[in-house]
């Protein structure tokens, strides 16, 4: 038998390899889409016609960078402004509606009851993976999945318990009156000011989370905002294209500064984490912060599991705990200040509310410092929050990944498509709030969600079901009792210079601020 030479064999291999390299990538960008789009276009959803490898990406881009050319007349209607994209093909097409991001589709799911269904089937449908520089935003809980996802709740749980909430009640009021000062050494030369309130409004926001979250501390962490910010719009950058695999490695000026600043912000966590683990195990620190809170829990399920034989992935260890404390940032930072910049814009705009809501807590707490209970108790803030919540919910949309085959209702979707479920769209759909939806209307909420929701999931700021946002009686109680102090402090009107541009830099921002007139009460 003739002998084969080793170039040949070398070659050969070479050959397969190539072609089956060839396959695979004709496969992801070509063949898969294609199959794909039969199948969602059999079962009645529409969407353009799949536009190789990029897909959408590029109209979407385009689209985004049109929108956040101008701002916008003072309406309530901001999707087309903030999801121009998802917008238009909801209009085009219909509420059973795809847009392909790349080579995967991705469904508009609107419907109350499949809306609900996606949240409860938290095994069935996941957080995405569609970027791995993603994880250095943050991680944590809110990215975790099945059996990590239930230990790490657990353990995170105790420090949002309502009780533990109260606790940090003094130190919201001493960041607020903090902020609060300050602008009343600004209006008082002139009588009223004009203020941009937004970077305020974040300052505090980040200062409350700082303080909740570590204590005395909080002046170390603080530093660590500025890079989560500066993270936030890098990455927000680089989601506006197509993912090539691989695409994280390469020396880009981006990637380079995306781990430069996950470099920082990992050694200033577990250097504050180190500090404190130590003066708990020292019988040295109070655990009234978040972060005490989250230790002692993780402490204690340690201890509970000591004899286990199986104990190895009991706890957290100290990589998971910074990645806790990084996401109570990210995730409680921007989405508290964005609730707070809009509902302070909303109320310039209607007087009457913002007479009503100050009548209240003038009403609830005088000149005292708002309690607890006194918070529990504002009817008209709370209705006015909620409505706010509705037509600027922090985030905009909500995405997810079929895990394995599955149905939605009488819908078959098979594992890897992408799921949207885009709040903003929902919370003004008029066939579920009425002709009225796109008016800011508090009073629809005078008798709580359900309510007006006539128990179908078409209110979702949180979230809704077992991933609900861990976060949103904190929020909630950060953001009455800001808002009671500055109501108790000064009127607020809409200044000539205040342009309305509400946009998505991961949460719901106002792009070129939020300018108001300030006057001393
Ligand atoms: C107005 C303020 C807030 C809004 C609108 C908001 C919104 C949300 C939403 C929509 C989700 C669900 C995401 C999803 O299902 O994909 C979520 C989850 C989460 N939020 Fe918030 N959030 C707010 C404040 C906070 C605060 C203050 C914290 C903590 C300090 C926080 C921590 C979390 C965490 C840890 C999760 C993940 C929960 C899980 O997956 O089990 N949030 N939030």
């Amino acid at each position: 038998m003739e002998a084969v030479s080793i170039p040949t064999i070398v070659l050969s291999f070479l050959s397969i390899v190539v072609l089956t390299s060839a396959w695979r990538a004709v496969r992801w960008v070509w063949l898969k889409p294609k199959k794909l789009e039969r199948l969602l276009s059999e079962q009645g959803l529409s969407g353009n016609s799949y536009r190789l490898l990029f897909g959408d990406l590029d109209e979407s881009s385009r689209m985004i960078k049109q929108a956040k050319s101008k701002p916008m007349n003072f309406t309530h209607e901001i999707a087309p402004r903030v999801l121009p994209f998802v917008y238009q093909t909801v209009k085009n097409y219909g509420k059973n509606s795809f847009i392909w991001m790349g080579p995967t589709p991705r469904v508009n799911i609107m419907n109350p009851e499949q809306v609900k269904d996606v949240f409860s089937k938290i095994y069935g449908f996941r957080k995405p993976r569609e970027h791995p520089l993603s994880k250095l935003l943050a991680t944590g809980v809110a990215d975790y999945e099945a059996e990590k996802w239930a230990k790490h709740r657990k353990i995170i749980n105790p420090a949002f318990h309502l009780e533990k909430l109260k606790n940090m009640l003094p130190v919201f009021h001493q960041s607020c009156k903090d902020m609060i000062g300050k602008w009343e050494n600004l209006v008082a030369e002139k009588g009223s000011i004009e203020l941009d309130v937004w970077p305020h409004l974040q300052n505090l926001a980040s200062d409350m989370i700082s303080r909740t979250a570590f204590g005395s501390s909080y002046e170390e962490g603080s530093m660590i905002f500025e890079l989560q910010r500066e993270q936030a719009e890098l990455f927000m950058k680089l989601i506006q294209s197509v993912y090539i695999p691989g695409g994280r490695f390469l020396p880009t000026r981006t990637n380079r500064r995306m781990k430069e600043i996950e470099r920082q912000i990992q050694a200033s966590l577990k250097a504050i984490i180190n500090k404190r683990a130590k003066a708990i195990r020292a019988g040295e620190a109070k655990n009234v912060d978040l972060l005490g809170i989250l230790l002692e829990s993780n402490f204690k399920e340690i201890e509970e599991h000591r004899n286990n034989r199986n104990n190895r992935n009991v706890g957290m260890n100290i990589k998971e705990v910074v990645e806790e404390c990084k996401l109570f940032y990210f995730a409680g930072q921007e989405t508290t200040s964005v609730l707070l910049v809009w509902t302070l814009v909303v109320l310039s705009k209607y007087p009457n509310w913002q007479a009503r809501a100050r009548e209240e807590v003038l009403q609830v707490f005088g000149e005292n410092k708002p309690d607890f209970e006194g918070l529990n108790h504002l009817k008209v803030v709370t209705m006015i929050l909620y409505e706010v919540l509705r037509l600027y919910p922090p985030v905009a949309v909500l995405n997810r990944t079929v895990h394995e085959d599955t149905k939605l209702g009488n819908l078959y979707l098979p594992a890897g498509i992408g799921i949207s479920l885009p709040t903003i769209l929902v919370h003004l759909d008029s066939e579920l709030w009425g002709d009225d939806a796109k008016e800011f209307k508090p009073e629809r909420f005078a008798e709580g969600i359900s309510k007006v929701t006539l128990g179908q999931v078409s209110f979702f700021p949180f979230g809704w079901g077992p991933r609900i946002c861990i976060g949103q009686n904190f929020a909630l109680m950060e953001a009455k009792l800001v808002l009671s102090m500055i109501l108790r402090s000064f009127s607020l009107e809409i200044s000539p210079s205040y342009a309305h541009a509400p946009h998505s830099v991961i949460t719901l921002q106002p792009q070129y601020g939020a300018h108001l007139i300030l006057r001393h009460l």
